[in-house]
């Protein structure tokens, strides 16, 4: 289903774990910096609402998006958190770049949740123009930023769930 077809901000309070025992730590990307204190703002509101501490927000800043897999890998290393929200923005320029950003950051991000036990969210916008990055982080589509937030929560109640361990089967 499109974004536009599914408001980012819309969830079912009802369904969200509380979150006061989790500590969460936002890595913000500067690039397009209008854009991704937008996503954080959404993330940290709905983090905030679901019985999130402030005091347990820890938030870094990166250059850019690229810089999104290290500073998470980092935060993993050195803090104690539940889960990690990588925020950042990718606009379409005159060149292929964007390509190789999107794609170097989606796998990064996806190499921390397979090499760490933290999970991370991917909440970076990979939009064609400017509008479409307003349109998704707070504007008329809602917030991905929010989106990131709950599935944030939800990964981070998932830790207790998952006792039974892999036992080999696959
Ligand atoms: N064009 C965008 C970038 N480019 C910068 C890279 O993310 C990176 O910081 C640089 O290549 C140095 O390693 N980053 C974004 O987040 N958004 C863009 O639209
Ligand atoms: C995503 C990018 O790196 C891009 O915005 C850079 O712009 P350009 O492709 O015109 O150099």
């Amino acid at each position: 289903m499109a974004t536009s077809n599914k408001n980012l901000s819309e969830y079912d309070k009802a369904t969200i774990p509380n979150a006061k025992d989790f500590r969460f730590g936002i890595v913000v990307s500067e690039w397009n910096e209008t854009i991704t204190e937008g996503l954080f703002k959404g993330a940290e509101e709905a983090l905030l609402e679901n019985g999130t501490l402030a005091e347990n927000i820890i938030r870094w800043d990166v250059p850019g998006s690229f810089e999104l897999t290290y500073g998470c890998k980092r935060m993993i290393q050195t803090q104690k958190v539940d889960a990690i929200i990588a925020i950042g923005s990718v606009i379409q320029g005159e060149t292929k770049h964007f390509d190789f950003v999107c794609g170097a950051t989606a796998q990064g991000i996806k190499d921390l949740n397979v090499l760490h036990n933290v999970p991370v969210i991917f909440c970076v916008l990979t939009d064609n123009n400017m509008q479409q990055a307003i349109d998704r982080s707070g504007g008329k589509h809602g917030n991905k930023g929010t989106e990131a937030a709950i599935a944030a929560i939800k990964m981070a109640a998932l830790k207790g769930k998952d006792k039974g361990g892999d036992i080999g089967y696959h």
